[in-house]
């Protein structure tokens, strides 16, 4: 038997690419696939294309490079020549000038340069840090240090510190012009109120101030305030909404008016040159529309004169605030709660956001105000010039017993005493229209007014009796109390107030900033005893020879 053929295995192997070969000794050219000849071609053609452009692009550089060295070139011949031109120019200028200064003599050479020098400072911004630049700081007043000048150097005179300043040609210059201002106003040196009291509040401190009628108090509390609001419109200038700095309060419409006419005459005179700037003041008063005041409510404010009762109203309306007010001063505090006003000023109190700092001005101060004053003042400095309510020693006082029925008839006599302006003071408002009444049937030039008269008439009363162009004014007491008329020459108190205060005021219309003055009281069997006490006890304090006459009349 024969053995089976041994199996064959077959092993799968990877196919290997075909070789056709003709003989041995032939190269054949291998076959590529189409597809990769083509991927072959284009390779080929995009490298010949890159480096044509390569070409281009390296050709086109080299022209602008070319271009840009011709260019500069250019610019610098051109450079070159200007040079020459300007080299030529500024010899010509300068020669000429030399030729100028040659003629010019020494003083015109000097302030020629002087100029120079001051446009240039001009020219620059002021000296300070960038900080403070940026920011806006700008600070007004000069250091305050401990040092104070040595008694050999106070004791000497004006005139010796003059003497001394020219011996080494030492000039010395104060920016004054409100003092320039005030001396046109025959204001030269303070009074003793304003002395104490403008230091006093200026340093911050809650004060009483008491002096005599036409003594100058309005000048002592409204020059702080003035100053204060200066130093903080220079500091950050008020825009709409903001401020007052302070408000000023008083009794009567007339008054207010008065001090606000005041405030404006002395912010204007400030800003008069531009050295300083304008402060803004309203004036809230009854009997007169805000339309009026719209003005100066649409700019920042700085200082309020102001009626109680027309105050609340605007701080009720907010028409202002007081979230940044420092400054409440009283001109006639005392008459100011005599008039009921106490819880209008507790009220006002009230819209303060912080503290402040509170000033009461009167010439009189009765028990009443100096309790009411230990309540709302903080450790207040009291400045009273003479004995409270004193009356004012420039008033020369006669009292004279006229009978009732008589009153009247008598005054036209009394008259006679001196040449006008007169005031006439009566309790009563009838009496006061009897009188106006009276007097102008006897062809004297008479005006009135009291409490029940219009906005208007009472406005014009005082326009035309400061103005000179009426004689007498007849006034209620509450009407005319703090009222600042030139040079009146006689009071005539036809009616004696009860209270001895309100006397004060009255004669004390007369008698102002230095000069003398008479007051005529009329008193009879009317006149309640106490209040004939308290004006002998005040005469005889004025050192007055006192005598009461009794009328020819009677
Ligand atoms: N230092 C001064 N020197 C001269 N006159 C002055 C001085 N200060 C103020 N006066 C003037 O004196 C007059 C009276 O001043 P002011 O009205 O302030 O007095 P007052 O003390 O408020 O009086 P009253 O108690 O009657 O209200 C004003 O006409 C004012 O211009």
């Amino acid at each position: 038997m024969s053995s089976p053929a041994p199996k064959r295995r077959r092993t799968q192997r990877e196919p290997s690419p075909p070789v056709y070969k003709l003989d041995d000794n032939e190269d054949v050219e291998l076959y590529i696939p189409v597809a990769q000849r083509r991927q072959a071609k284009l390779a080929k053609l995009t490298s010949a294309g890159s480096s044509r452009e390569q070409a281009a692009r390296q050709k086109q550089q080299e022209e602008e490079d070319r271009e840009d060295e011709e260019r500069e070139e250019e610019r610098r011949r051109e450079r070159v020549r200007k040079e020459r031109t300007l080299l030529m120019e500024a010899q010509e200028v300068h020669s000429k000038k030399a030729e100028e200064d040659s003629k010019k003599t020494t003083q015109e050479k000097t302030e020629e340069a002087d100029a120079e020098i001051l446009a240039a400072i001009a020219s620059r911004r002021k000296l300070a840090s960038d900080l403070e630049l940026a920011k806006g700081v700008s600070y007004t007043e000069s250091v305050k240090t401990s040092w104070r000048p040595p008694r050999f150097v106070t004791d000497r005179s004006e005139d010796q510190h003059r003497k001394l300043r020219e011996k080494y040609h030492i000039i010395v210059e104060v920016p004054d012009i409100l003092v320039k201002f005030l001396k046109s106003k025959r204001i030269t040196k303070p009074t003793p109120i304003q002395l104490q009291g403008i230091p006093t509040a200026f340093a911050g401190r809650d004060m009483i101030g008491i002096a005599f009628t036409g003594s100058g108090k309005t000048l002592a509390f409204c020059l702080p305030l003035i100053m204060f609001a200066l130093e903080e419109e220079t500091r950050l200038p008020f825009v709409r909404g903001e401020g007052p700095v302070g408000v000023i309060l008083c009794p009567s419409r007339e008054l207010a008016t008065q001090t606000y006419e005041n405030v404006m005459m002395w912010t204007a005179a400030l800003a008069k040159d531009g050295k300083y700037p304008q402060l803004n003041t309203v004036l809230c008063i009854g009997g007169i529309s805000m339309g009026e005041q719209s003005h100066a409510l649409n700019k920042g404010l700085h200082i309020v004169v102001a009626t109680p009762g027309r105050l609340i109203d605007m701080l009720e309306k907010r028409r202002f605030t007081f979230d940044n007010c420092k400054y409440l001063c009283m001109d006639e505090a005392d008459r100011m709660i005599d008039l009921g006003f106490e819880d209008d000023v507790r009220n006002i109190m009230s819209f303060f956001k912080r503290q402040r700092q509170t000033l009461l001005f009167s010439a009189t101060m009765p028990r009443k105000i100096q309790d009411f004053a230990q309540q709302s003042l903080v450790k207040p400095v009291l400045v009273n010039v003479g004995r409270a309510g004193a009356a004012n020693l420039d008033v020369l006082q006669v009292v004279e017993y006229v009978k009732q029925e008589a009153k009247m008839v008598y005054l036209l006599e009394c008259l006679q005493k001196t040449p006008p302006p007169v005031i006439i003071f009566s309790e009563n408002k009838n009496e006061v229209d009897d009188i106006q009444e009276y007097l102008l049937l006897k062809g004297i030039e008479a005006v009135a007014i009291h409490g029940s008269k219009t906005q208007e008439e009472r406005q014009y009363a005082i326009k035309s009796f400061k103005s000179g162009a009426k004689d007498v004014m007849v006034a209620s007491g509450v009407a005319s109390k703090g009222l600042d008329f030139n040079d009146i020459q006689h009071v005539i108190i036809f009616s004696m107030p009860k209270e001895i205060e309100d006397y004060v005021h009255q004669i004390g219309r007369t008698g102002r900033s230095g000069k003398t003055g008479i007051a005529t009281t009329f008193v009879n069997m009317n006149t309640p005893e106490q209040t004939l006490l308290d004006l002998k006890y005040l005469l005889m304090e004025a050192g007055q020879k006192y005598v009461i006459y009794a009328s020819s009349q009677i």
